[in-house]
């Protein structure tokens, strides 16, 4: 069994009991006094690269990285460094996250906010809405295309905007074809999680004009973000090595110093 399979096992497993314990009505009750959702794409299509700074706590392939007692604080620190959006990991067995990092960052922060876990029901997307997230990420491999297209389709309806992760050009032609209006292609293989830098770059020219795209993963520092930038990155999507750092706001804008060069415009 995949790394991946295993993951989206441990998911449906902690689905069901909160399936148990929350009705759908009752999320759906939630989600309409949840705060207003906010301008993602906006956000994504700014000047210079954005970036996407992430509340991460363990991994898969890491194990702990940080504790991070505060999440809302971390992503206070983020958007003071120049963060276009916050991205919080709320799975739980492997990243360490819960639905109320989410509800607790959207809290603290101005800037849009996504809930970054295996989506795999439109329970999770009410969920997502109703603790106020903005963006939900939408990951190609774990899902069969009908599932795929329904659940970008509930996420608009319901004013979340999906980011659709890719790791192939054969994803990336599903992604396409499900209408994705941002697409992420993720560095990491998650069936592997092994790391190759080089995917964006093979990926992004076939990812049609208009569609915001975003490079996932594997952002050491400023010179990763060029990198992934001068291959059409509009954004980089960064979480290890601003959890492991010791100063993640000027962290973060060195990267979006980095993102800010001129040279980088032309494209945008
Ligand atoms: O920690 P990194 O290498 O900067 O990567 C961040 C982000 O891309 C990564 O957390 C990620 C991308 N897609 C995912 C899907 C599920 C879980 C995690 C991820």
């Amino acid at each position: 069994m995949s790394v991946l399979d295993e993951i989206l096992d441990g998911v449906r497993a902690d689905l069901a009991e909160r399936q148990q314990a929350v009705s759908l009505d009752a999320l759906k009750e939630m989600a309409r006094h949840a705060p207003s959702p906010r301008n993602a794409l906006g956000a994504l299509r700014g000047q210079g690269v954005a970036v996407i700074a992430e509340v991460k706590r363990c991994s898969p392939s890491k194990g702990a990285l940080a504790a991070i007692a505060d999440p809302a604080g971390l992503a206070a620190d983020y958007e003071a460094g120049g963060a276009a959006v916050i991205s919080v990991l709320t799975e739980r067995r492997r990243f360490g996250g819960s639905i109320d990092d989410l509800a607790a960052v959207r809290n603290r922060v101005d800037i849009p906010v996504l809930r970054k876990d295996f989506v795999v029901s439109s329970y999770q997307l009410w969920e997502a809405r109703a603790y106020g997230a903005d963006l939900v990420l939408l990951i190609v491999a774990a899902l069969e295309q009908e599932a795929l297209v329904s659940l970008i389709e509930r996420a608009e309806s319901i004013g979340l905007t999906p980011l659709v992760e890719v790791h192939t050009e054969e994803e990336l032609e599903r992604a396409v074809d499900a209408d994705a209006k941002v697409i992420g292609v993720n560095a990491r293989d998650l069936t592997t999680l092994q790391v190759d830098r080089g995917t964006f770059a093979r990926i992004a020219p076939q990812i049609p004009d208009g569609i915001v795209k975003i490079a996932e993963s594997g952002v050491r520092g400023p010179h990763d973000l060029l990198a992934y930038a001068s291959s059409g990155a509009d954004a980089v999507l960064v979480g290890e090595s601003l959890v492991v750092g010791k100063d993640p706001r000027s962290a973060v804008s060195d990267l979006v110093a980095a993102g800010a060069h001129p040279a980088l415009r032309q494209g945008k």
